[in-house]
């Protein structure tokens, strides 16, 4: 059995703040080794001490003295806690003040080189992000060494000016609260840069046995948390209070998730992993790739059923079937099944342009005792010459956009080779998009091949509210040319909370036959299917969008006769559809990314 905390395959850490701390450093880490925690949260400086800002000062009263007090591998345990004085003071001396203090106190964890320096949240955002910067600058201190502290029921704003100024999504310890916010306000934070989630004792209650418990609020979203994350620290009311309670309840909700699927656990792998989109028309594609689609059983079940469904309700006396891009033949034998329960004699012929699937089929073939009487070509549907003329046309062309594998193309070039009552299976693809904020995974496009590429995506850490919406539409056959080869769609969604939006997530449907249905779309996705992952187009720079306003998503299928690309922008409009907004075009022209077509 999998389960899901083996995504996080390093187990819960709990993190033990202490706002003050009434023995040494080193007897601290003695005590918080013992009852197994990770790691400590604590402040540099006595919260109560008059601060008169100078070195001599600072020696005195500070929590540690030197790094030579703990063992150096024990600096990784401390996590700093830097006082809580506001950068926005309306005195001008106490703002200098405060200002260098925190410069001091800053320093001083870059000196010790402590994983996290937490800065508390009151000051004026633009302020304190640029401070951040500057410090970020001055003392070599990587940006995301800085911490805020957050509350999840009133700061999301701002923290997003902070992030927005610094452009990096600077991580948070995100305070939880007895009353919580809106599950879509937790949503929200939850696809933001965690670094910790954070637990006052007195969120937890007692149980009949007189041990502590969250309530179902908390319990809820931290078990949401786990599914990507595992840092929680707690919080006692005072430093005299024992925590190793509340770490077991911690401990015992971490381990008692869902079990995974075992298919999930396989897909877990990408979770937020970019990928370029195949093109297995261009490209050929390699065994390994065609061994990975060869496990999504659920697919080739439900090829099966609509081949055999098709075979069941078709009134003719032969019936002759292309399996156009047969690959190593997985969809194939589904086909070769379905053929021998059928009333009427069948023809298969396979076709497929990749010379080494075909060698493959070709092995197949002679191996199998079924295969015997297919007949094995290889070719490419944009040029194979036939005498024949199919009754039903099989393929599997489509990716995680649906046409964004050319099925379009490829289905309109078979076309000259079907009978005018042909079927397809399958015999349409309707894409579908809605924006995403994903902070995280934007950050990453930027390491990888940028903005102006599409990406296939197992979103993770995302979040969005807005309904999906229908974008492009194909049917197959489509012997009237309806199909739009190259089109533009507007999609308009109404935001129903302030966001960042990075980008669009791209689903599909393909109806296979009468009512049997792929899908990715995620209010009705194939149960444990995993051959296709949503798409992302990213946009460069993430758009704020405020409640009510609207995001115009504009996308264009381009095509000439080097291939297909997709180009995309944005427009922000007001309630009352004034542009305010816009963005660049993404992949104009085809600049960076195109299906090709050889
Ligand atoms: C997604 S794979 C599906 C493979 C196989 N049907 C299966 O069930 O695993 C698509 C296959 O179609 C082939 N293909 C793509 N375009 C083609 C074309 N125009 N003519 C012939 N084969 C094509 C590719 O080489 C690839 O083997």
């Amino acid at each position: 059995m999998v389960y899901k905390f083996e995504a996080v395959p390093w187990g819960l850490k709990t993190v033990w703040y202490f706002q003050e701390l009434k023995d040494s450093v080193p007897q601290i880490l003695t005590i918080v080794n013992k009852k197994k925690f990770d790691a400590i949260i604590m402040p540099i400086f006595p919260a109560n001490i008059e601060r008169e800002g100078n070195i001599n000062d600072f020696i005195k009263h500070s929590y540690l003295k030197s790094e030579l007090e703990v063992k150096s591998d024990d600096i990784q345990k401390l996590h700093f806690l830097i006082s809580n004085l506001s950068l926005s003071d309306e005195n001008k001396e106490v703002r200098k003040r405060n200002r260098e203090i925190l410069k001091q106190e800053i320093q001083f964890a870059a000196y010790l080189g402590v994983p996290s320096i937490i800065l508390s949240s009151n000051s004026d955002p633009i302020k304190l992000a640029k401070f951040i910067r500057k410090m970020s600058i001055k003392y070599f201190i990587d940006l995301n060494t800085f911490v805020l502290d957050v509350d999840i029921t009133k700061d999301w704003i701002k923290y997003n000016q902070i992030r927005q100024e610094l452009q990096f999504n600077i991580p948070i310890l995100l305070r939880l609260k007895k009353e919580m916010t809106t599950k879509n306000e937790q949503r929200k934070w939850l696809s933001e840069n965690i670094r910790f989630v954070h637990l006052n004792q007195d969120l937890f209650s007692m149980n009949d046995q007189g041990a502590p418990k969250l309530e179902d609020a908390q319990n809820q979203f931290l078990t949401s948390y786990f599914q990507f994350e595992n840092y929680i620290s707690i919080a006692a009311k005072s430093p005299q209070i024992d925590l190793a309670d509340h770490r077991q309840y911690l401990i015992h909700l971490f381990k008692n998730q869902q079990p995974l699927s075992e298919q999930a656990n396989l897909a877990s792998e990408f979770f937020d992993e970019l990928q370029i989109p195949l093109q297995p028309y261009k490209d050929n594609l390699n065994s390994g790739t065609y061994e990975v689609f060869e496990q999504d059983k659920i697919k080739y079940d439900l090829y099966e059923d609509a081949c055999r469904r098709y075979l069941k309700n078709v009134k003719k006396a032969e019936i002759n079937i292309l399996m156009a891009g047969a690959g190593r033949g997985g969809i194939l034998e589904r086909v070769i099944f379905s053929a021998q329960g059928a009333k009427c004699k069948t023809k298969i012929v396979a076709l497929e342009k990749n010379p080494y699937a075909y060698m493959t089929l070709v092995f197949q073939k002679k191996r199998q005792k079924q295969w015997k009487d297919v007949e094995i070509v290889l070719g490419d549907l944009k040029s194979w010459q036939t005498e024949l003329k199919f009754d039903l046309i099989v393929s599997e062309l489509l990716g995680s956009f649906g046409d964004n594998e050319l099925s379009p193309e490829c289905l309109m070039w078979a076309q000259r080779f079907l009978q005018p009552d042909a079927v397809s299976i399958p015999c349409d693809s309707v894409s579908y998009c809605v924006p995403v904020s994903c902070p995280q995974l934007h950050a990453k496009v930027k390491k990888s091949y940028g903005y102006d590429s599409s990406y296939v995506v197992h979103f993770q850490k995302y979040y969005t509210i807005h309904d999906i919406q229908k974008c492009m539409q194909f049917k197959h056959p489509d012997f009237n040319n309806e199909n739009q080869l190259a089109q533009e769609q507007n999609l308009v969604f109404e935001c129903k909370q302030d966001l960042l939006i990075h980008g669009m997530a791209g689903y599909f449907t393909s109806k296979l036959y009468e009512d049997i249905e792929l899908s990715t779309h995620p209010n009705n996705s194939t149960p444990d299917m995993y051959s296709w992952f949503p798409i992302y187009f990213p946009f460069e720079k993430p758009v704020n969008i405020a409640k009510k306003q609207k995001l115009k998503f504009t996308i264009k299928r381009v095509n000439n006769e080097e291939g297909v690309w997709y180009e995309w922008f944005n427009s922000v409009l007001s309630e009352d559809d004034q542009l305010l907004d816009g963005s660049r075009i993404h992949n104009e022209n085809g600049k960076k990314q195109i299906i090709e077509i050889k």
